[in-house]
């Protein structure tokens, strides 16, 4: 028989013991608890894209930026970034083996027992390079996310091989690498369309803090009611994702255009083989706000659990982020002030969910 919980042993099972939602969901629920249930502004109505909306959504050949094309690329990509904030690159030189890898590790880190799991929970956890948990913030949440992940920090290749879960360490490192290279050539395509030539130290500093996370997102019985990610921005530069084939990752439109209305949400389609590519608010605020980061979320479904595996590329900590220079001059004023990364990233995760409301903290208000 399903179990009945009370709100304080839920907390304990899901969150504090490690169970998670698969835990949860493992002893058989035939409807949501009561934690997990949205307010209706935050529901995800399964939205029907039209086919027409689907074919404008920007994938990008990246062989492309090799030959003749490499303007054409160039220029799609930059489009993506003024834009909607999001595209899928195919032919990213990623090998649809380690694709394949990675998600089946994702899968066998899940489907252990939660004791397996539990080891890396936040206080307790081994390593600092390794957290695993459930939801983002689930003390501060009022209502949870639908979603056990385990992240693991890059510091060096012996670290992670060292400290990272046996069950996806070579696969997560191979991803890691293959992936960061990946995204510094679309860094230099942005940077490059800001007036900025690319070098080793402006990559160490806007992408030198990488990490894997590993999401999971168990079956629901009421998708209608819950999130799997609540609406958010990332915080860093670049975002390169891979997800499965179940689909549920939803961008919000900035601005009208080819692929919606303002303020749409649309379907990012899983295509097999393909990488997502994100940005977050670093960019938009390097750039001035001529580059969007894009707010997005994640819908759950009854049938079958998803998983997804976002490598984050974000500033060291020491780095101050703010718009360059030569945008503030151009653009006779700034929207951003200059913080250093590592108190923006404090204040991203001290705060729930709530869409691009992280960017406030680097935004100037007009008085
Ligand atoms: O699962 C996904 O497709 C996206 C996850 C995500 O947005 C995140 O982990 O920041
Ligand atoms: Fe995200």
């Amino acid at each position: 028989m399903a179990p009945t919980f009370d709100s304080v042993n839920l907390f304990d099972f899901v969150v504090k013991e490690g169970n998670g939602v698969k835990g949860m969901v493992d002893l058989g629920l035939s409807k949501v608890p009561d934690q997990y249930i949205q307010p209706k502004n935050e529901r995800i109505n399964k939205i029907n894209m039209e086919a027409e909306h689907m074919k404008s959504l920007p994938v990008i050949d990246l062989s492309g930026l090799d030959g003749p094309q490499h303007d054409q690329v160039a220029e799609s990509l930059i489009k993506a970034a003024e834009t909607l904030g999001f595209l899928q690159v195919v032919n990213h030189g990623l090998p649809i083996e380690l694709l394949e890898a990675i998600k089946g590790a994702a899968h066998l880190f899940f489907n252990q027992p939660a004791e397996k799991k539990s080891i890396y929970l936040k206080g307790i956890s081994p390593t600092p390079l390794v957290k695993y948990g459930t939801s983002f913030v689930p003390e501060k949440e009022k209502a949870l996310e639908w979603k056990d992940y385990i992240s693991m920090i890059y510091t060096n290749d012996d670290d992670a091989l060292k400290h990272w879960p046996d069950q996806c360490k070579e696969v997560a490192l191979e991803f890691l690498k293959e992936s960061t290279n990946m995204a510094k050539r679309i860094l230099e395509v942005l940077m490059g369309n800001l007036g900025v030539t690319l070098d080793d130290s402006m990559v160490d500093a806007y992408m030198g803090t990488k990490f894997v996370n590993m999401n999971f997102y168990p079956t629901c019985p009421n998708p209608e009611l819950t999130v799997g990610v609540g609406r958010h921005s990332d915080m860093g530069a670049l975002t390169v994702l891979l997800q499965d084939g179940i689909g549920g990752l939803f961008v919000k439109v900035e601005e009208d255009g080819d692929v919606g209305r303002k303020g749409e949400w649309i379907e990012i389609p899983p295509i097999p083989g393909a990488l997502v590519i994100n940005l977050g608010d670093t960019l938009q605020i390097l750039s001035n706000g001529r580059y969007k980061s894009a707010e997005h979320r994640v819908r759950t479904t009854s049938t079958q659990s998803r998983v997804s595996v976002p490598l984050f590329l974000v500033p060291k900590p020491d780095v101050k982020i703010g718009p360059l220079p030569q945008l503030v001059e151009k653009d006779g004023g700034t929207q951003y002030r200059e913080c250093l990364f590592g108190e923006y990233m404090s204040n991203f995760f001290a705060e729930t969910h709530q869409g691009k409301k992280s960017l406030d903290f680097a935004k100037i208000t007009p008085v």
